[in-house]
């Protein structure tokens, strides 16, 4: 995708079915995400550029629509956007949301109290009323303009937490559609979910779906055990497993499938590009221009406290300060994609890891030579996998993620071979890639060791490593992970998927966990 786009300025209808129709094509595919592909940007001359916005769920999904044709029904990222980009190949409907809905649905109820709920907590959830009330009407707003985008018996795939009550408002809609739902964020433990005061509203909306994806096995476990405790719904029994042994929940005469697909990026497509000579000469070049260090760490985030940036810059602070890292051999570079800047622990958070920045240059770092280069804007794709192929050691040290796709894309880039993953074990990624430098990001003597590790590894040792990691990333791809969905929810004729051996339900008074 090119970061500038020429745009139409269409005006949605969205409450008004028919004029939409006799406008557009109704799609037989329809991805439902609170982002559109591209954000709005408008350059002080007053002209408008479309920009990739930031985060994993769009990196995922731009290539599975580029090969399913159909429909992405978003908002543009700025307030009262109503314009459509055209981006060849997808139909874009956007969803328009006013400054006042933005503060409440997308900066209070999901980013204040849904993302902090389901990642451990971190920070103190907030529960407000006004906020969920507006979670209700955009969610509403989203269902009618997906059941205005698709055809009859169309497929529709609701992304994420955002957009969770979607799937049982358009099941109302339009029970004609084939509906799929995936969380990108991990799916809380039971005794956290308890905390919503929305709880049974949540998993209800969920339920509207007939397939419900989750990255790994533990967050399907979590929500069968929710559906039989809170919506009071007959589940199955036993474990699910990853893209094969899906849950069951009985809803009436609708059964819906409950699944662990972990998402993937186009590693061909990153592979294929981190082999161009262009690449390959700018990593040389920022080697180069960071003074040919013995060993270069990379971190690549959206600032987000999730990621646990703060850990792996005190972890090198320390390394630095008892001795076990040459300051004259080690450069670190930071990239910081802006993140949810309205959000008050964001701007907490921020200013903390800038300030760990600070006392670590302003300690060991010289005039022409900071330690640590923190650079807080979006950065060009290929520039991105140019650092990737320059880096020693990548730094993934989250402490909670629902996968990461940084930790695979570095992998996918390293076809020579080199590089060291240091992997926190509670990103989904870890699941996976186990021949990385595996470490707890609460234990910060554990981060220290797996960074040295990775910092002194030997050449055989890390070939091997890598060749392990490159096995997993490149055979298990972002198509693979849409495949194993698609086929699942009966979508995608190529795939076929197994019998169910999950049809063996618990009813609700029979749950051993109650
Ligand atoms: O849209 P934003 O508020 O700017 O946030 C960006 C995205 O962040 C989250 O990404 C997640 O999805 C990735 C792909 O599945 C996954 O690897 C990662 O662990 C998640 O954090 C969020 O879930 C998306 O909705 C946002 O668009
Ligand atoms: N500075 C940055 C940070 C992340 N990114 C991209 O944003 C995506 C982050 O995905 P992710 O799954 O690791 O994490 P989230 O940001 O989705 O939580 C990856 O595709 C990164 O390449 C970027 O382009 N520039």
């Amino acid at each position: 995708m090119s970061a500038t786009r020429s745009h139409t300025s269409r005006t949605p209808q969205q409450n008004d079915p028919a004029t939409a129709v006799s406008d557009r094509q109704r799609a037989d595919f329809v991805v439902v995400a609170n982002r559109l592909p591209v954000d709005k940007e408008t350059l002080p001359d007053g002209t408008i550029r479309w920009k990739r916005s930031p985060g994993g769920l769009v990196t995922a999904l731009e290539p599975i629509l580029r090969s399913h044709t159909g429909a992405w029904v978003g908002w543009s990222g700025v307030p009262d956007s109503a314009e459509d980009p055209e981006i060849d190949g997808l139909q874009i409907h956007a969803v328009p949301l006013s400054t006042s809905e933005i503060a409440e649905y997308y900066e209070g109820f999901s980013n204040a109290t849904l993302w902090p709920l389901y990642h451990d907590v971190l920070v103190k959830p907030e529960y407000h009323r006004e906020w969920w009330d507006t979670y209700v009407e955009v969610n509403r707003r989203f269902a009618e303009a997906a059941s205005e985008a698709a055809a009859e018996n169309a497929v529709v795939w609701v992304q994420d937490y955002q957009l969770q009550l979607v799937p049982k408002m358009l099941r109302m809609l339009r029970p004609d559609l084939r509906i799929g739902f995936f969380l990108h964020i991990p799916f809380p433990p039971v005794e956290l979910f308890m905390q919503l005061p929305w709880r049974t509203e949540i998993v209800e909306g969920l339920l509207g779906a007939d397939l419900i994806g989750f990255h790994l096995p533990g967050g399907a476990q979590n929500f069968l055990y929710l559906a039989r405790r809170l919506a009071g719904q007959a589940t199955s029994k036993g474990s699910v497993g990853v893209r094969a042994k899906f849950g069951v929940v009985q809803v009436g005469f609708r059964t819906v499938r409950v699944g662990a697909f972990p998402i993937s990026i186009d590693s061909g497509d990153m592979d294929g590009k981190s082999k161009s000579r262009t690449v390959r000469g700018r990593a040389e070049e920022l080697r180069a221009e960071l003074g040919n260090p013995r060993k270069i760490l990379l971190g690549v985030d959206r600032l987000d406290y999730t990621k646990g940036i703060d850990v792996r810059l005190r972890a090198l602070s320390e390394l630095l300060a008892e001795n076990r890292v040459d300051p004259d051999e080690v450069a670190m570079i930071q990239l910081a994609t802006p993140s949810r800047e309205r959000v008050d622990s964001y701007v907490q958070m921020r200013a903390d890891i800038e300030q760990l920045v600070g006392n670590i240059n302003g300690r060991y770092g010289s005039v022409s030579r900071p330690i640590v280069q923190y650079i807080h804007r979006p950065v060009p794709r290929d520039e991105l996998i140019s650092f990737y192929v320059a880096a020693d050691v990548m730094l993934v040290t989250p402490l909670r993620d629902g996968m990461n796709l940084v930790a695979k894309e570095y992998v996918a880039c390293r076809s020579d071979l080199g590089g060291a993953l240091v992997l926190s074990e509670f990103t989904g990624a870890a699941a996976e890639l186990r021949s990385a430098y595996i470490a707890n990001p609460y234990d910060l003597e554990g981060v220290k060791d797996a960074i040295l590790s990775a910092v002194e590894q030997d050449p055989d040792e890390g070939r091997r490593r890598m060749r392990s990691l490159r096995r997993q990333v490149l055979a298990h791809d972002v198509s693979r992970w849409a495949k194993s969905f698609l086929g699942a929810l009966g979508a995608d004729t190529e795939v076929s998927y197994g019998p169910n051996r999950g049809l063996d339900l618990v009813p609700d008074s029979e749950d051993p966990q109650d």
